[in-house]
């Protein structure tokens, strides 16, 4: 580094120079590039003698620059750019008029239940995880304030909902006289529950759920909604344990 700037202070014009009246033309340095001896261990190796201090050659002595004309693979290491007619072939293009919709028959997969089925279009549906749409709710249009926080803030109230003094041991012939629109008893999972009050707030309609009263629900309210939770929404209308007729 510190020959490559004491060339070009020497460039520089001199204080004798700069007074005379003609000034002198600069000098003209000349920088020789390294030699490339391909020694690459030269370049790690330290050295204090600062007159190895020389830039590397620029352009680089193989690069192709300095190659110029010369492209031939043979003569330089350098790659050239192949011509069209040196290079591959592209494939044929495929015949549109031969295309027809659907997976061709040669595949392998085509049977395959994840594509479409033969002579099925493409246009088809496409085969998925995702569930058929819902059947229509059957939910019914309750009365103005029969909503379900209207249900919830009727048990909060104290209102007797249970028409009993205390919980009793009822059997299923004890349940069957229960089940009027008036006095609808109904068992659930052995619980038995008064669910008079609770008809008009139903979601599914007091003509659902008229039809367990005076018998065990259990299956058609799990065939139904079984993720109801039916132990809250009827803790204050329980009656009684149903048991076995003695
Ligand atoms: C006393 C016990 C029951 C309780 C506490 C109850 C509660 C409910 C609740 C909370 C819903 C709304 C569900 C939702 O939003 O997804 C509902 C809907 C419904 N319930 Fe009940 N239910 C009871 C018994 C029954 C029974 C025994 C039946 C059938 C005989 C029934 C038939 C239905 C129907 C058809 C719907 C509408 C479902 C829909 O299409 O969305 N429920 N019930």
């Amino acid at each position: 580094m510190a020959s490559y700037l004491r060339n070009w202070i020497s460039a520089v014009p001199t204080l004798s120079s700069l007074t005379s009246t003609t000034p002198a033309p600069p000098e003209i340095v000349e920088f020789a590039p390294a030699d490339d001896d391909d020694d690459d261990a030269a370049t790690v190796r330290g050295s204090d003698d600062e007159s190895n201090d020389i830039p590397p050659a620029f352009p680089s002595l193989n690069s192709a620059q300095r190659a110029g004309k010369d492209t031939s693979l043979s003569s330089s290491p350098i790659p050239r750019v192949l011509t069209d007619t040196e290079l591959m072939p592209p494939p044929p293009l495929p015949g549109l008029a031969a295309r027809r919709p659907g997976v061709p028959s040669g595949l392998s997969i085509a049977s395959s239940s994840l594509l479409v089925p033969p002579g099925a279009s493409s246009l088809a549906v496409p085969p998925s995880t995702t569930k058929a749409p819902k059947k229509a709710s059957k939910k019914v249009a309750l009365a103005p304030g029969h909503g379900p926080l209207d249900w919830a803030n009727l048990k909060k109230s104290g209102t007797d909902l249970r028409g009993v003094d205390s919980l009793a041991r009822i059997t299923a012939a004890q349940l069957k006289e229960h089940n009027k629109k008036d006095d609808a008893w109904s068992a659930f999972s052995g619980k038995v529950y008064n669910i008079t009050h609770y008809l008009s707030y139903h979601p599914g309609g007091e003509k659902e759920l008229m039809r367990v009263a005076g018998r065990d629900g259990t299956k058609l309210f799990a065939l139904t909604h079984g993720w109801v939770n039916i132990d809250y929404m009827l803790d204050e209308c329980l009656v009684g344990f149903l048991v076995p007729d003695s």
